[in-house]
């Protein structure tokens, strides 16, 4: 892969920006990747693990020069830290970041950016329950999706550049505005992770099932919840806060149908719950034809299928 950036500064040192710091080392994306982070103590670790060819301990010497700025801090504080870089942005540099919701952090950070700047916000699809930066690895993002979101008017070469960037990196791009982006994610992965964080709170209240026995009998389905509700605090109270209208909309049909499948359980309405798991099945084994399984070993490498 040849170099497409000369220099990228990464904003917020954690599993996101490690990730992309390691994946751009590996596709030989940048000539140069710089990053900072405000706490010492994050710098202090990334040095250790060899993150970035240089760490600054302020947003103007990392941003300096930079043809690509990336913003990977929490989704809340993303209007914050645009303001304190933007005066230090080099006139067409692209801004980008890779926050989880679009339409507030487009509404926080672009009126900070000067007009001599293109932003082209993303989101790569691809995470774990871990966070800072000694938790990324450079496969993070292989065989994922990564939706990139341009403004109306955006220069088409800086969406190009950032969108063979991401290719780069491993992923499949595809473009998405942004209320259609957070109504998606909502579905997939807000909703679900306020699901699983509400599960495992349920079984903590459920003193009986704590401690030891949480741990010697969750099977794989709980597991699976107790992996999702380990994930950052900071990073999903930002989430939810931000994108509270679609994740509203989405648990209120929730709420709808938890109820339906409440009553037909106290009802005795085995049809009901039959026909229900019945349709919720066919969908799992509809993604997996479509060679859309991403934890499939083979995703993204069958012969002329893509997802
Ligand atoms: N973790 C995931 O699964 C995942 C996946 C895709 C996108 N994202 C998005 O990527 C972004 C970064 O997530 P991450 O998982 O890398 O988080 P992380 O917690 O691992 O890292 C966040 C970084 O931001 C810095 N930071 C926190 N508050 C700050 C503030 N007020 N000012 C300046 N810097 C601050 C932290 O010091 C840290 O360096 C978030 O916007 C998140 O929504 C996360
Ligand atoms: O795999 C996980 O741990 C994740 O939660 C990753 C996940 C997701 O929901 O799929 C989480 C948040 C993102 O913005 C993108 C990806």
């Amino acid at each position: 892969m040849a170099q497409i950036y000369d220099k990228v500064a990464l904003i917020g040192l954690g599993l996101i920006a490690s990730s992309m710091f390691w994946a751009i080392k590996r596709g030989g994306l940048a000539g140069e990747v710089v990053g900072t982070s405000r706490s010492a103590e994050t710098r202090a670790a990334a040095q250790e693990v060899g993150l970035c060819d240089r760490i600054y301990d302020n947003v103007a010497d990392t941003v300096e020069g930079a043809d690509l700025v990336v913003l990977c801090v929490p989704v809340g504080v993303m209007g914050a830290v645009a303001a304190e870089l933007a005066p230090y942005l080099k006139a067409g540099a692209t801004v980008t970041d890779v926050g989880s919701v679009k339409a507030d952090v487009i509404a926080q950070v672009a009126p900070h950016l000067p007009d001599n700047v293109h932003f082209v916000p993303a989101h790569p699809l691809a995470g774990t329950e871990h966070s800072g930066p000694t938790s990324g690895f450079a496969e993070l993002f292989d065989s994922r999706w990564c939706l990139i979101v341009p403004a109306e008017g955006s220069d088409p070469e800086a969406v190009g550049k950032l969108r063979s960037f991401w290719e780069g990196l491993g992923s499949f791009v595809e473009e998405m505005d942004a209320e259609h982006h957070d109504l998606v994610l909502a579905v997939t992965s807000h909703a679900p992770h306020l699901i699983a964080y509400t599960m495992v709170g349920v079984a903590d209240d459920l003193r009986r099932v704590t401690d030891t026995e949480v741990i010697k009998y969750s099977a794989a389905g709980f597991r699976d919840f107790t992996r999702i509700a380990a994930s950052d605090p900071t990073m999903w109270r930002d989430v939810f806060l931000s994108n509270k209208d679609a994740t509203l909309e989405i648990l209120g049909r929730f709420t709808e149908e938890l109820f339906a499948l409440q009553r037909a359980i106290r009802q005795g309405d085995g049809e009901h719950l039959h026909a229900y798991f019945t349709r919720t099945r066919a969908i799992r084994r509809s993604i997996i034809e479509a060679g859309q399984d991403t934890d499939a070993p083979n995703f993204g490498r069958q012969a002329g299928k893509q997802p």
